[in-house]
């Protein structure tokens, strides 16, 4: 077998189907056959969901995961094993599930896009229509979720002080960010694995960020490579990248010169995520969809007691630290900002070392539960960087739970420069596409103008903290951790082929 060489010209279906086991494992992707015999004990996901591949075509569950540089960049080339005559491969008889059935008996009965009227409705359609290991993905918190859910009703815990009397006939709701004239104080922030949601991916956020003129944060764990995501940017499009920071600093190094050399306007390094946090809902779709070892109880090295997060986050660097600071600050031009800041004491550090600025969040609720929501934060650090005369040193951002223009103002009227949106937009382009993600950022658009009238503001900057009322901000009165989004689906004593 293994002095077997590949014919000249394709290979065919056949002659890769004889490798299909640990000893010789060979896999077809976009056409190509691929010996990933001693990649096997290495794969961040494990061995078995390759081996459930093995000696077949596996581009359909390779695409949502990695980006389609992914084999160039870390298969050794000697495993590269050319062509394939696909006319010549057994295609699995795809028999659709019966889960599958009803989900696209789903999608024929979902609402039309204009029956959307705000973010939380196309979250609503997303759980209805998305694979469930989709949305478990990309809806889940840590832990009991108290933080995810802090996130969007701390902002209820806020409340408006709306001035009258004001000529708001002309209403600007735009603003700059890191210098980057933008239409609206809100950008598309990083979230991994994009083609979960839509075959498409990543791009389809740029394509609805171009539109509304405003910035996308590019996930250093993208379904597309970094490079597609940068292509789909139009004229002068604003991007900036977001990193998850490798243990091995030199490839860290050459991501960071590679995203400035692409034009990249800002560097946000995610400080919040030294190891991912404990997403059950992924867990438990992972176990059942995808046969991943989740809960390995093999002993094996790399812990895979997670869903697809972890498994492509081994890379993370846990030793990262504030001496790291000063190396990025002299490998790049980029402003730097530190994304996951959780308490003023750090964002004065942030200040010292010469940050550039800090987004205050706590990852969607996807790290530590209960961490404090992005917009409590603000209200704590404002008042201080104030009285220090620090707050215009660097620019302030939040990210968590915004799904109102209301939010938004909030975050402004505390002196934030913008805010991060992450789980609506992933939601609206895998219920709708481009459309969804363009309605969505409408819809938006709409809400702020006229909330901006209605709390007697024409322009971002007459947004002022003596707007709003915070002294209920920190109450936490948390209910049981009962997770109501996901009572139905997810009751553990249900097998994961039962409830929804
Ligand atoms: C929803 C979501 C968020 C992720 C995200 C993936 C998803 C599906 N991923 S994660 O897989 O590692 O957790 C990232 C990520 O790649 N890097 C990162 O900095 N933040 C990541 N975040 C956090 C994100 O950047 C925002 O902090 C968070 O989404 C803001 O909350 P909302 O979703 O409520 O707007």
């Amino acid at each position: 077998d293994e002095g077997e060489k590949p014919n000249v010209g394709k290979l065919s279906g056949e002659d890769v189907a004889k490798h299909n086991s640990k000893d010789s494992c060979w896999v077809i992707v976009h056409g190509k056959a691929y010996d990933v015999t001693d990649f096997l004990p290495e794969h961040p996901g494990g061995p078995k969901i390759i081996l459930k591949y093995a000696g077949k075509d596996a581009t359909e569950e390779f695409d949502p995961i990695h980006p389609p540089d992914t084999l160039d960049k870390y298969l050794p080339k000697d495993k590269h094993l050319g062509p394939v005559n696909m006319e010549t491969v057994q295609q699995e008889e795809k028999e659709e599930s019966p889960e599958e059935k009803e989900r696209q008996e789903r999608i024929k009965n979902m609402p039309p896009l204009e029956a959307c009227y705000n973010l939380m409705d196309f979250e609503s359609v997303a759980r209805y229509v998305m694979k469930k290991t989709a949305w478990a993905y990309y809806s889940s918190g840590a832990d009991d979720e108290i933080t995810m859910r802090e996130n969007h009703s701390a902002f209820h815990k806020i409340w408006f002080r709306p001035r009258i009397l004001v000529d708001v006939e002309k209403v600007d709701i735009s603003t700059t960010m890191l210098g980057t004239k933008c239409d609206i104080p809100f950008y598309v922030t990083a979230t991994a694995l994009g083609k979960l949601g839509h075959a498409e991916g990543e791009v389809v956020l740029t394509r609805g960020a171009k539109k509304h003129n405003v910035i996308q944060m590019i996930p250093t764990l993208a379904s597309c490579s970094f490079d597609e995501i940068c292509d789909a940017r139009e004229g002068d499009q604003c991007q900036w990248l977001q990193l998850y920071v490798n243990k091995d600093r030199a490839i860290t190094e050459k991501i960071v010169r590679h995203a400035e050399s692409r034009g990249c306007k800002g560097l946000f390094i995610t400080v919040d995520a030294p190891q991912l946090g404990r997403r059950e809902k992924d867990m438990r779709s992972k176990f059942d969809d995808s046969g991943s070892s989740v809960q390995s109880t093999s002993g094996d090295a790399v812990d895979r007691s997670q869903g697809a997060a972890r498994a492509i986050s081994s890379f993370i660097d846990p030793s990262l630290s504030w001496k790291d600071i000063p190396w990025f600050l002299s490998i790049t031009k980029m402003p730097i900002i530190l994304k996951g800041v959780q308490r003023v004491e750090d964002v004065l550090k942030a200040i010292e070392v010469g940050a550039h600025g800090v987004v205050l969040s706590n990852h969607g609720g996807r790290q530590l539960d209960t961490a404090p929501s992005g917009i409590e934060v603000l209200a704590e650090v404002m008042p201080v960087l104030r009285e220090r005369g620090l707050q215009d040193k660097i620019e302030i951002f939040i990210d968590g739970g915004v799904r109102r223009a209301t939010d938004i103002i909030k975050a402004l009227c505390l002196g934030a420069k913008g805010v991060g949106i992450g789980r609506p937009f992933l939601f609206a382009m895998s219920a709708y596409g481009l459309p969804g993600v363009d309605h969505a950022m409408q819809l938006l658009k709409d809400e702020m103008v006229m909330n901006m009238r209605l709390i007697g503001a024409a322009k971002v900057e007459d947004l002022t903290p003596d707007m709003v009322d915070t002294r209920g901000i920190h109450s936490h009165i948390v209910p049981v951790p009962k997770d109501l989004l996901g009572e139905r689906s997810y009751d553990p004593l249900i097998t994961a082929h039962e409830g929804i």
